[in-house]
């Protein structure tokens, strides 16, 4: 199936199939999803546990190589690149957010949020930075190194090293899974603000209804198929469709 890019679509899967393992043992962890997440907007990925999630972000972000069908970022297929234009692509065109933050200890707040411009041999641009650390309450940690920074402080940094690379998409991974109640809502509000003034495009797999009612739109996926959507969703609309899963298993 050939898909049409539109202009509005940063990221798609198309008729996306991964299978991990062979004969008996093969598991079908994305089985034919076709998908589109649109420029500036926030998505999350919903499902139960083991519904590929995590199969399908890394597909997207190309972390990981499809069985077949394929995933467009932007004009790029990514299933028919070769390494280097995929490392290329992650480096200069993909942001990640991790559960885990992801810091070098050795370097302070500020070396670590532009270390990959500086591997890449680019220059952060200095008006984005700084307006990066001052929305991300980071000016006065700068030159702290990830020991001397609250978990919730330490995913900022993260984020802001994802977003000074000015991304195509951002992707998160259960950005708020380490983090207390209050600053994962603050990680939160930052990614949605990122949306609203940078003009982000993020996609994050969650398993929090709370953290999915900040995205604009809910993907749900389940055993490996697309199972339906949510736009504008709440905590109540994310957690009965989950529920609404759960029971037809
Ligand atoms: N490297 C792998 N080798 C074999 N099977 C895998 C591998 N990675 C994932 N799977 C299987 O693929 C399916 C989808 O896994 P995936 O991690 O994408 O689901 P998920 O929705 O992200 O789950 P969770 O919510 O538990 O993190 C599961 O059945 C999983 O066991």
């Amino acid at each position: 199936m050939q898909m049409k890019v539109v202009g509005h679509t940063a990221v798609a899967a198309v008729d996306l199939v991964k299978v991990y393992g062979e004969g008996d043992t093969a598991v079908r962890a994305l089985d034919g999803v076709t998908v589109g997440f649109d420029r500036g907007r926030f998505t999350a990925i919903m499902g139960p546990s083991g519904s590929g999630k995590s199969t399908l972000m890394h597909c997207l972000a190309g972390l990981d190589t499809a069985s077949s069908g394929q995933v467009l970022l932007g004009e790029t297929d990514l299933t028919r690149q070769p390494d280097r234009v995929l490392t290329r692509a992650r480096r200069e065109r993909i942001g990640f957010v991790f559960q885990s933050f992801n810091l070098l200890p050795q370097l302070t707040a500020a070396a670590n949020i532009t270390l990959p411009l500086d591997l890449a041999g680019r220059t952060p641009d200095p008006q984005l930075f700084d307006r990066l650390v001052t929305s991300l309450g980071l000016a006065g940690r700068l030159t702290h190194r990830p020991s001397e920074l609250s978990g919730g402080q330490q995913q900022r940094v993260a984020l802001a090293r994802a977003l000074v690379s000015r991304p195509e998409v951002l992707f998160a991974d259960e950005p708020t899974g380490n983090l207390d109640s209050r600053s994962g809502a603050e990680v939160l509000h930052l990614l949605r603000d990122s949306v609203r003034d940078l003009g982000q495009t993020i996609v994050m797999v969650t398993h929090d209804p709370g953290a999915a009612a900040y995205a604009d739109r809910v993907v749900l996926l389940a055993d490996g198929r697309l199972a339906g959507e949510i736009d504008r969703p709440d905590i109540a609309s994310v957690t009965d469709a989950l529920q609404n899963l759960a029971a037809a298993r």
